[in-house]
């Protein structure tokens, strides 16, 4: 697992290993600076010619970081120059320091105008201070480096996102890579900052780990965390892994119900009892012959309810489920009912948003499961309200309703209900998924880590993250426009062993 730092996290890791620990401030610039003149240089080698390369710099001390990398990359006989953005903004003790060094090796400072004429950029302008809108001459030199045909470098996170949200502060720089240091940034990590930031690397110099401990940063995971899902014991049963009940799919609509369930049983589940509209029972049978399937209709859908949530150890609800009259009842009774984790999903949220305070009184284990429009309607928030901070919003549901939030977007972010809970960012996924059923069979494999006694929280954002990493496995099989939900379910198996 793996932390992201919004920008005032970062300034107080800075500060942590500086003052507390005694690290000078140059010595962090300088193995910052290292790390970007590596990327550059690697970026030079694959020209194959001779290249010229600019430092754009504010006086900050993201822009100190640049000219320290300029620096660095001429002393190795590469062709470096500096452009310093010139306004009356006070430069700090450790750029006035950068450029000393810069000047006493020889380095040609030239005018913003010429960066039209470098291939590369090295992008020093803002950092994580960014505390407003960029206007004036930094929007001018922006535009002018987004519009110029170079390879661009930026030094932490483009100049211009904010660091806490992603949002671009009125005017970004649009990076091929970005070079981030100690911790990714939350900035580089959600849209539109993930897309601006290019490929990043997040290099290690030397922040003192203890400093995170009190910051309540954000988690996301990474490859290496899939070894976390749980072995299957060899002394074990179907039992040993729980029984899901998924309540899914209405008159004529069963594929949800099957999605959702085969992904439970793909993910460890033992056993997945189906309980659905009478009419679709049969064709689920056949799709998923390894299910309990049961059938309800108008009249007897609640001792049928009964029955099946006596025997669940968690319990899906909502795919595929419609809004009509018997799911309004269904969901209702099920939110008095149940006791054991339950997973509210589509249209069980669509029906909770008409009335939000049956989500209130539920009180045992929740986790809902949101697209942004879901999101919308439940909060009344507006999609730009809602993306203008999507982590702080997501937390703040969290925690006033009690529930696992899992807010799906093109980065999904997942949150704790309780004060100063945890926020995971989710870093798997492709645009590939961006098709009908994929919620469906994220229900299911959030339901198969519950299965494996992962707690709560954690198998919410194991679920995302292992969902994203099946996607992008059957996006290398089937090409970008062709992957489906059901591609998804069957490539699961590959994900959890990857
Ligand atoms: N030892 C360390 O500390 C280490 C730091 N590191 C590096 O430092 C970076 C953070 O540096 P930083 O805090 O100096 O902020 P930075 O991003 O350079 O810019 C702030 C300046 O911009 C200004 N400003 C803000 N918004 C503006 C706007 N819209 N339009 C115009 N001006 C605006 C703001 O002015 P003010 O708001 O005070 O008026 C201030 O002068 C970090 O990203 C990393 O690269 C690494 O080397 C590791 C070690
Ligand atoms: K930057």
């Amino acid at each position: 697992m793996k932390y992201a730092l919004t920008g005032r996290m970062s300034k107080e890791v800075d500060r942590f290993t500086i003052d507390k620990m005694g690290v000078p401030s140059l010595v962090l610039m300088e193995r910052a600076a290292v790390s970007t003149a590596m990327k550059v240089a690697e970026i030079v080698a694959l020209f194959r010619r001779n290249v010229r390369i600019l430092a754009v710099c504010g006086k900050g001390n993201n822009g100190a970081d640049a000219v320290a990398a300029a620096r660095i990359l001429s002393w190795q006989g590469v062709a470096v120059d500096i452009a310093v953005i010139d306004d009356d903004r006070k430069e700090t003790e450790e750029f006035a320091t950068q450029m000393t060094i810069a000047g006493n090796s020889g380095l040609n400072f030239v005018n913003v105008s010429a960066i039209p004429e470098y291939d590369i950029i090295i992008d020093g302008i803002f950092g994580t201070g960014l505390s407003r809108n960029v206007e004036g001459i930094y929007a001018d030199v922006i535009d002018l480096i987004n519009c110029s045909n170079n390879v661009v470098v930026s030094v932490d996170i483009p100049s211009g996102i904010d660091s806490e949200t992603g949002a671009v502060l009125s005017k970004a720089v649009k990076a091929d890579a970005t070079v981030t240091f100690g911790y990714n940034k939350v900035g580089n990590m959600i849209y539109p900052g993930k897309e601006l930031s290019g490929e990043v690397t997040v290099a290690d110099i030397g922040f003192c780990p203890e400093a995170i401990k009190t910051l309540n940063p954000c988690m996301y995971f990474t490859e290496d965390d899939l070894r976390k899902i749980p072995d299957r014991k060899a002394y074990s049963n179907k039992g040993t892994y729980g029984k899901i009940l998924v309540i899914a799919g209405s008159r004529d609509m069963s594929g949800a119900a099957y999605l959702s369930g085969a992904s439970a049983y793909r993910t460890g589940a033992g056993l997945v009892e189906i309980l659905t509209y009478e009419s679709n029972t049969d064709i689920i049978k056949k799709l998923l012959p390894e299910a309990i399937v049961t059938g309800y209709n108008e009249d007897n859908y609640c001792c049928m309810l009964e029955k099946s949530l006596k025997k669940a150890t968690c319990v899906i609800l909502g795919p595929g489920l419609s809004k009509d009259i018997t799911a309004h009842n269904i969901t209702e009774e099920v939110l008095k009912r149940c006791e054991v984790p339950l997973i509210i999903d589509a249209d069980a949220l669509n029906i909770i948003a008409e009335d939000i305070s049956l989500l209130k009184s539920y009180s045992h284990v929740a986790i809902i499961t949101p697209h942004i429009g879901e999101f919308m309607r439940l909060t009344g928030l507006t999609k730009e309200e809602l993306l203008k901070d999507s982590v702080a919003a997501a937390k703040c549901f969290a925690q006033e309703f009690n529930v696992i939030l899992v807010m799906k977007n093109a980065v999904t972010v997942v949150a704790e209900p309780c004060e100063n809970g945890r926020a995971y960012i989710n870093s798997s996924g492709t645009g590939a998924m961006s098709k009908a059923g994929m919620g469906d069979v994220l229900t299911g494999v959030i339901a198969g880590m519950l299965s494996l006694r992962i707690e709560p929280f954690s198998a919410a954002c194991m679920g995302v993250y292992l969902h994203g990493i099946a996607g992008e496995i059957a996006e290398e099989e089937q090409g970008s426009h062709s992957v489906m939900a059901g591609d998804v379910v069957n490539i699961l198996g590959k994900a959890v062993n990857k």
